[in-house]
């Protein structure tokens, strides 16, 4: 079974950082929401305290007239408690829905920027589960846990003090609990933390089983390799299962071993009241209140273990999402320019490559593009020449050697926001329609285009006629839910789309067409338009796309064979030759 390696894990420090970074510009909302829960925790006393009251009040046998002040003490604190409560609740609700926000659009902003190769490694499913389930998981913890967790933290103390201020013996009673809490956490914490990390990547390996199943359905049917297929998803569906089964299970001990702690506290707590009221150390209202006090920590201890179940699962999903901002380092090296040599143009040095572990498919290539010139890539199947447009435009960092335009890495421009990242774009052979009308489409491109310039970027990609004819024009949806577009207008949209970007450099790797057809003729004629007063490097599965280059380069199994004008290739009797002859073959 291969094993498939994921994106990278942020560790304790780089999470911590991600986290800082978050809160920059919240720092005084987060101070404010602390000292309104603090307020809140102080007046939760007062309950006890007037219960306390009125108990001595009805033991020493007084009028109802002692009872106006603690009457009116819990009056005071239920509504002092009710707007501190909302005060907190609203100033810790903006800062966790500012931070979340920011982590969610750093987490999109870097899946964006995730280079291809560390995509293909980890699975498109992992990046997705961590830009979607992980960043919920902590916008859920954020929005609940933490103020849950830090208003239950303030409450013990505040109990705590109160204990203490009526009798240091009873805050001693009451922590003879404390012990049986630690342990208990203890041991949930070093059960319940490895259990969560697994727990969510075996969740992200699912999803990458699932996605990959939905993406590859038609391939699956046709072969009839569903069930092989399905038997992948189910396994992977079953560790995930099986790892929340196992918290669960952790989490039922915990609450358990809890119970027996409050008991032990609790059972302290009044032998020493009843110790102290017989000997006259401490009334019955005191011992009343101390008992009440140390009832009313069960919530709030609860609440803060509890917590630390959802506080560790927004941790690791942390960890996960911070992951993605680190990605697979771009190589930002300085290109290995020839001495003597101006860096302009494009320039390829020593250029190597290889897919993972396997064997290198690019064996070390040199090439200079002079800013303007219009490059052809021929070869056989599998010679490299994909591989070598990926890394030319950047989408790929090479595995040694460098590509750099006017001597900056190509790596580094592609990267979304990275400056002069539209100075080099490539058109693959992926034709991508995105749900939305024609002029959505080529919007992508340029979000403040006219319709005047949509027109005329259609116009010089051929695609003038047709979209003139849909229903509603540029405004007619197209792709799914919409007006389904053959493969040469999906292509021409790309191309039309590189025409509003505008860029200095296009690479060009489209196959859409076999040679000869119509179809090939207006992409090919397309192509030429887009790349006019450009420098082009353009992948040439059809040789009719060579003839019109300045250079040809010739590609075999990795290696540069052969390259110049193409009407001296063709005279020169070399590879190129071959390849012409073999492809006018009969035509
Ligand atoms: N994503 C990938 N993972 C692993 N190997 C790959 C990957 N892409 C290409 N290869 C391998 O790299 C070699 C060069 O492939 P590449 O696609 O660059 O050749 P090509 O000349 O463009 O072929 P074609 O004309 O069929 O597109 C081939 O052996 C191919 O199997």
């Amino acid at each position: 079974m291969t094993v498939t390696t994921l994106l990278p894990v942020a560790t304790a420090r780089q999470t911590r950082a991600g986290l800082r970074d978050a809160l920059r510009g919240r720092r005084p909302a987060l101070w404010a929401a602390l000292a309104a829960l603090v307020l809140d925790s102080a007046l939760t006393l007062a309950g006890p305290v007037a219960i306390g009251r009125i108990t001595q009040a009805v033991a020493d046998h007084r009028g109802p007239s002692a009872l106006i002040g603690p009457v009116l003490l819990l009056t005071a604190a239920a509504v002092a408690g009710a707007l501190t409560a909302w005060a907190a609740t609203v100033l810790l609700a903006r800062v966790v829905l500012a931070v979340t926000g920011r982590l969610r659009e750093d987490a999109v902003t870097s899946a964006l920027a995730v280079p291809v190769d560390a995509v293909e490694a980890g699975g498109t499913g992992d990046l997705v589960a961590r830009v979607s389930g992980d960043t919920e998981r902590i916008a859920d913890a954020a929005s609940g846990a933490l103020g849950d967790f830090a208003a239950a933290a303030l409450t013990i103390l505040a109990a705590l003090a109160g204990l203490a201020a009526l009798d240091w013996r009873f805050a001693v009673a009451g922590l003879l609990a404390v012990p049986l809490q630690a342990h208990t956490l203890r041991w949930y914490l070093r059960t319940s933390q490895p259990l969560y990390a697994a727990g969510r990547t075996a969740e992200g390996r699912r999803a990458s089983a699932l996605l990959g199943a939905f993406t590859a359905l038609p391939t699956l049917r046709a072969l009839r390799l569903g069930p092989g297929r399905y038997a992948r998803v189910e396994e992977a569906s079953e560790a995930a299962m099986s790892y929340e089964f196992r918290a669960t299970r952790a989490a039922t001990r915990f609450y358990g071993r809890l119970n027996i702690a409050e008991f032990t506290g609790l059972s302290a707590v009044l032998l020493v009241a009843w110790a102290l009221v017989h000997s006259g150390r401490a009334d019955v209202g005191a011992a009343t209140t101390a008992a009440l006090f140390f009832v009313g920590l069960f919530d709030p201890v609860n609440t803060l273990l509890g917590t630390f179940d959802t506080v560790q699962q927004a941790t690791a999903a942390l960890a996960r999402v911070v992951g993605v901002t680190l990605g697979a380092p771009v190589s930002e090296g300085r290109p290995q320019a020839s001495p003597g040599r101006p860096a302009e143009g494009i320039a390829v040095r020593g250029v190597r490559h290889r897919y993972g572990n396997g064997p290198d498919v690019l064996h070390g290539i040199d090439l200079d593009i002079r800013p303007g010139q219009r490059l052809a890539v021929v070869g056989a199947t599998g010679s490299g020449k994909s591989t070598l447009a990926t890394l030319i435009a950047g989408m790929r960092a090479p595995c040694a050697g460098g590509v750099t335009l006017d001597g900056v890495p190509t790596a580094g421009l592609a990267r979304p926001g990275a400056p002069g990242n539209r100075r080099i774009v490539l058109v693959t052979q992926e034709h991508h329609l995105f749900p939305g009308t024609v002029a959505d489409n080529l919007r992508l491109a340029c979000r403040e285009a006219s319709d005047e310039r949509l027109g005329a970027a259609l116009a010089v990609v051929d695609a003038a006629d047709w979209t003139a004819a849909l229903p509603d024009g540029l405004d007619t949806p197209v792709g799914r839910g919409g007006i389904r577009l053959t493969a040469r207008q999906v292509q021409q949209l790309a191309l039309a789309r590189v025409l509003l970007i505008d860029p200095e450099v296009v690479v060009l790797d489209e196959a859409t067409a076999e040679a000869g057809s119509d179809m090939a003729q207006s992409l090919d004629r397309a192509a030429l338009a887009v790349t006019e007063g450009r420098t082009a490097v353009v992948v040439a599965h059809r040789l009719s796309q060579a003839e019109t280059a300045d250079v040809v380069v010739v590609m075999e199994n990795g290696r540069v064979v052969e390259r110049g004008r193409p009407d001296e290739l063709r005279a020169a009797g070399g590879a190129y030759a071959r390849l012409w002859a073999s492809w006018t073959y009969g035509r």
